[in-house]
């Protein structure tokens, strides 16, 4: 078995990236500007965001946190949005998901301008990468395809059972997984009301588990040598941290390693890639490579 080192490799990628910023800062170009919003203080939420802030230093880019509090209006976000589109300053910016029930993500999400869109969740984002077409990939299937390329793991023609369907993660992933030009494989989306989940699984050449589930993914559901990418990073309590908690993943970890070739850890695997990917999104906004 062969553990896949998401941090490691998606340090290389943000060094690679810290390079190409140094030298369009150094011939007069402008600086990439990620903005994130965050509402409220959802311990999680609060984590990523962070981490994201970390990213944008490594990579020499401006950020800058907005944050509501809990009760902030639609009506407030919108115009948070808009001022966002408008701001010539900005190349790219998040609200971070999940908010606060009252407030419509769907709504928030497609007043977003798509060419700032570094998240890659509007509408016209997700319709040109279903086609294939040039778009912001959404960071968490970007960061697994890339995984996928930076460890040589053929996909083409692979079996590859992809566990959830959500809007983020499972939906786009399937989509890529399937298109020629990043997985050219087979794949088989599963979810909490598939019958037969279980035998899917044990024909997967390769599985990837995007359902918040920890521990769901466990060995007898797995095929001898296949790959498997866990997405999960749920806080589970335990006593023994500091913290109060560790992250999980959706993988039972060490009775699966035991059977697989390559493995993503929780945390370690996917987690840092999402953030590596969200900045080469935000470098291509600056750029202005997908959209003038
Ligand atoms: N608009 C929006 N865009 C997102 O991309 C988005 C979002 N909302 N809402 C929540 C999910 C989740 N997500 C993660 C990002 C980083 C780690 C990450 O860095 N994980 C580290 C550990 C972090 C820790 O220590 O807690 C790791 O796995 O090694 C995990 C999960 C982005 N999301």
């Amino acid at each position: 078995m062969q553990l896949i080192d998401g941090k490691a490799t998606a340090a290389a990628i943000k060094e690679q990236i810290a390079q190409e910023v140094a030298q369009i800062v150094a011939a007069g170009g402008k600086q990439p500007h990620l903005v994130a919003v965050l509402v409220g203080h959802d311990g999680g939420s609060e984590t990523y965001v962070k981490n994201k802030v970390l990213a944008c230093e490594k990579c020499g880019f401006k950020s800058t946190l907005i944050r509501f509090e809990e009760d902030v209006t639609e009506e407030e976000l919108l115009q948070c949005v808009d001022k966002l589109n408008k701001d010539a300053d900005v190349d790219g910016f998040i609200v971070q998901l999940p908010l606060p029930k009252h407030i419509d993500e769907q709504k928030i999400t497609m007043a977003i301008d798509y060419r700032k869109d570094v998240d890659g969740f509007h509408p016209v984002n997700v319709g040109r990468m279903s086609l294939g077409m040039p778009s912001f990939i959404s960071a968490t299937p970007l960061g697994i395809l890339t995984l996928l390329q930076h460890y040589q793991i053929e996909t083409s023609g692979k079996k590859c059972v992809i566990l959830g369907r959500s809007n983020i993660v499972g939906k786009p992933m399937a989509q890529l997984m399937m298109q020629k030009q990043y997985g050219d494989a087979t794949v088989t989306v599963c979810h909490s009301h598939s019958k037969n989940l279980k035998e899917e699984c044990r024909e997967a050449d390769i599985i990837i588990a995007a359902i918040g589930k920890p521990d769901f993914v466990t060995a007898d559901m797995v095929k001898p040598g296949a790959v498997v990418i866990d997405v999960g990073t749920t806080r589970v309590p335990d006593a023994t941290r500091k913290s109060g908690f560790r992250l999980n993943g959706d993988v039972k970890f060490d009775e699966v390693a035991e059977k697989c070739s390559f493995i993503t850890p929780v945390p370690g695997g996917v987690g840092p890639m999402t953030i590596c990917s969200l900045m080469k999104n935000t470098l291509a906004a600056g750029k202005k490579e997908i959209y003038d």
